[in-house]
């Protein structure tokens, strides 16, 4: 979640008003576009602390998250609901967005309990393309299985 946070996959969201509108305090026409700045809203001083710094500890420190760790859009992890908006927000938020979570969480417990991932190359630019959506072209990783402790013996197996 901390890694979305920073780096999103989706960068902004855009809407359409069908009538005129009023948002924070300004008057709209119908027929304007708004894009949304996603990243922006992740890294905004005023709904994060220390928004650059890399602290996945911030979510953790937050018992609502615990409780409903997939439905992320509906629990406040900042001082702002509405700061962390992976999956958009209202009538067209993402329907894919537990899919993703639970995905996210599957990958993490059989990938990383399993294997060790590295970079093959920590100096070289990662190969990346940002416009709405950011998305990895290229990562070349090593992959090893992890060691494994059998816990009801003395010493370590392989
Ligand atoms: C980490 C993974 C994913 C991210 C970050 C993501 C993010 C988003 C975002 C930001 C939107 C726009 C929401 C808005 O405008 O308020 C969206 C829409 C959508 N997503 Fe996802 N999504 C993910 C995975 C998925 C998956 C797994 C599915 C389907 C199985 C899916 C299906 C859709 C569809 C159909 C829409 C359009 C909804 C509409 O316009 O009514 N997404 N997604």
């Amino acid at each position: 979640m901390e890694t979305n946070r920073l780096t999103p996959d989706v960068n902004s969201i855009t809407r359409y008003s069908t009538d005129t509108c009023e948002i924070t305090g300004y008057k709209w026409e119908k027929g304007e576009y708004f894009s949304i700045n996603i990243i922006s809203l992740h890294l905004h001083g005023n709904y994060w602390d220390n928004p650059e710094i890399f602290n996945p500890d911030r979510f953790y420190h937050n018992s609502e998250i615990n409780n409903d760790i997939i439905d992320i859009n509906y629990t406040i992890m900042s001082k702002n609901k509405f700061s962390y908006t992976i999956f958009g927000g209202g009538l067209r938020i993402c329907p894919g967005r537990k899919l993703a979570m639970i995905e996210l969480l599957s990958l993490m417990t059989l990938d990383y309990g399993n294997y060790d991932f590295e970079l093959s190359n920590m100096n070289e630019d990662l190969k990346i393309k940002s416009t709405a959506i950011t998305a990895c072209q290229e990562l070349k990783v090593i992959i090893k299985p992890r060691r494994k402790y059998n816990l009801f013996s003395t010493g370590s197996i392989s």
